[in-house]
């Protein structure tokens, strides 16, 4: 018999269950390496079990489930794994499980809400504001409309459509507010998405959305920690690693930050135990870890893949990828307040990038690419050009996203795209004929690989 073929034990709680004191919406990998690694070692974790909900498909509320919400988290430096169970998830449900989510957020225990539903999750428009005109959401609100007044659950299917509901219920039955703690890479995500469910009652009941603010208090966060889709071989090192069977573990990067801005009326883990920092003004961090970062996963995700590369660890030991990168972060630093450690910070981050033994995908980081410039690359190509300078690197990202998403690379066509991104960065004289100049250079290096051009990434395939 083969060892793989050898039943496992199954993983086991070592402490007493905690009660369920926070709602999680969008269960996925990065919730169970941040927040509720977070709140598994924070000093008062026994008062304080997670009842997670998945986003769409009820997959992983059925494997935590089959495992008493138990897995491991291994964590995945250059030199070695760590592994820990972790037991803050005490129950996982079905996203369009409402009745449940009503249910819990009517106990007074209750006093958190934290989602990670990925910015698309939200159905925000280019400027930040809930798409009211989204089928998903118009239908929404047509939902809770229709069961105004009556004992029935709306079956309401988006992000804001089930908070908005679920905060509703809180209210009508009287409870103190709970903190809602969005941690999606999104700037300002408490007051985006505060905003995001304002629109939707209003939207249900024009003139009555006066109740929102005594129910909810919504914190801002930025949040980072380099967590990739588990796999396959995951499952079986985990099986190596403890000799335990666990189908869903989390492999994650030792790096982990949170940074916190706002109010927890009903009280909060002890998160700071675990280095969670709670600060007055979250922009500046927002900012650091939003260009800095997640730009220059923008960056690498288009550049690198052009490239020939898959993963961030091969772009960034290119020469020229971690040329433009170091390029890029000095467009950006020009842009960032004092006092952010940005030395530091760099440096970590491209140990961080390097971590050969976490297969960062371009891939899935590419994404929505587009949209995600608007907010990472284009403000600091808008601040350099401003200041009298020429942003190579930003122009260079804008270009490779271009030539990624399949524009062509002649300035009428780039023109059209950078109209569509930013009026402000299209109507800046030669902008739109240097995108297109070094969108030719890309494509023609990408064409001269050995293996020819790069394919269109995953999801340009499958939704062309
Ligand atoms: N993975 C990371 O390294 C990382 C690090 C920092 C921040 N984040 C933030 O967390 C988010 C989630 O990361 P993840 O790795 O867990 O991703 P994931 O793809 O596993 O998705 C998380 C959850 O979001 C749900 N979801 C996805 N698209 C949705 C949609 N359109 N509507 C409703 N729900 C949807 C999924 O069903 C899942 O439950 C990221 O998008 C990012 O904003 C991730
Ligand atoms: O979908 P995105 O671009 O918000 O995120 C993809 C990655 O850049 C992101 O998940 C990072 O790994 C993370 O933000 C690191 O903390």
């Amino acid at each position: 018999m083969s060892p793989a073929s050898i039943a496992a034990p199954a993983l086991v709680r070592a402490r007493p269950t905690p009660p369920v004191r926070i709602v999680h919406l969008g269960i996925g990998a990065f919730h169970r390496a941040h927040q509720a690694w977070y709140t598994a070692h924070a000093a008062d974790a026994a008062d304080w079990g997670i009842a997670a909900f998945t986003g769409r498909s009820s997959v992983v509320a059925d494997e935590l489930r089959a495992q008493d919400c138990l897995y491991t988290l291994i964590e995945r430096s250059s030199e070695g794994d760590r592994s820990e169970t972790i037991e803050s998830i005490v129950d996982a449900h079905p996203g369009d499980d409402v009745t449940m989510l009503l249910e819990l957020l009517r106990r007074a225990e209750v006093a958190i809400v934290t989602l990670t539903v990925t910015e698309a999750g939200y159905r925000l428009d280019d400027d930040g504001r809930l798409r009211l005109d989204d089928p998903v959401v118009a239908g929404d609100v047509d939902a809770v409309r229709a069961t105004r007044g009556t004992d029935a659950v709306p079956a309401v299917r988006s992000v804001v459509g089930r908070l908005a509901t679920a905060l509703r219920a809180r209210h009508d039955a009287g409870l103190s507010a709970v903190a809602v703690v969005p941690c999606d890479n999104i700037p300002d995500n408490g007051r985006a998405l505060a905003d995001a469910c304002r629109a939707f009652v209003e939207a249900v009941d024009p003139g009555d959305s006066g109740w929102l603010d005594q129910t909810a208090s919504f914190v801002s966060t930025s949040v980072d920690r380099i967590t990739p889709r588990t796999t396959i071989e995951d499952v079986a090192t985990v099986r190596v690693l403890t000799g335990r069977s666990d189908s869903i573990p989390v492999v994650t990067e030792p790096f982990t930050d949170w940074v916190l801005h706002g109010r927890f009326p009903s009280g909060r883990p002890a998160w700071e135990d675990a280095g969670a920092r709670f600060v007055t003004d979250i922009r500046p961090w927002e900012l650091r870890k939003l260009r800095i970062l997640n730009g220059a996963h923008t960056l690498l995700a288009s550049f690198g893949a052009l490239r020939g590369h898959a993963t961030v660890d091969a772009a960034i030991r290119d020469p020229e990828c971690r040329n433009v990168v170091e390029r890029w972060w000095d467009e950006v630093e020009n842009g960032l307040p004092d006092g952010l450690d940005l030395e530091n910070y760099r440096a970590s981050l491209v140990q961080r990038f390097a971590n050969s033994r976490i297969a960062h995908h371009l891939d899935q980081i590419s994404q929505d690419a587009p949209a995600k410039m608007r907010i990472r690359i284009i403000p600091t190509v808008l601040h350099e050009l401003d200041n009298g300078r020429h942003p190579l690197a930003g122009l260079t990202a804008i270009a490779a996203v271009l030539v990624r998403e399949g524009i062509r690379p002649d300035v009428t066509s780039i023109t059209t795209e950078l109209r569509r991104l930013s009026p402000a960065l299209a109507a800046r004289s030669d902008v739109p004929r240097s995108v297109a100049d070094i969108a030719r250079e890309l494509e023609r290096q990408s064409e001269a690989l050995p293996l020819g051009p790069m394919t269109m990434p995953e999801h340009r395939r499958q939704h062309p």
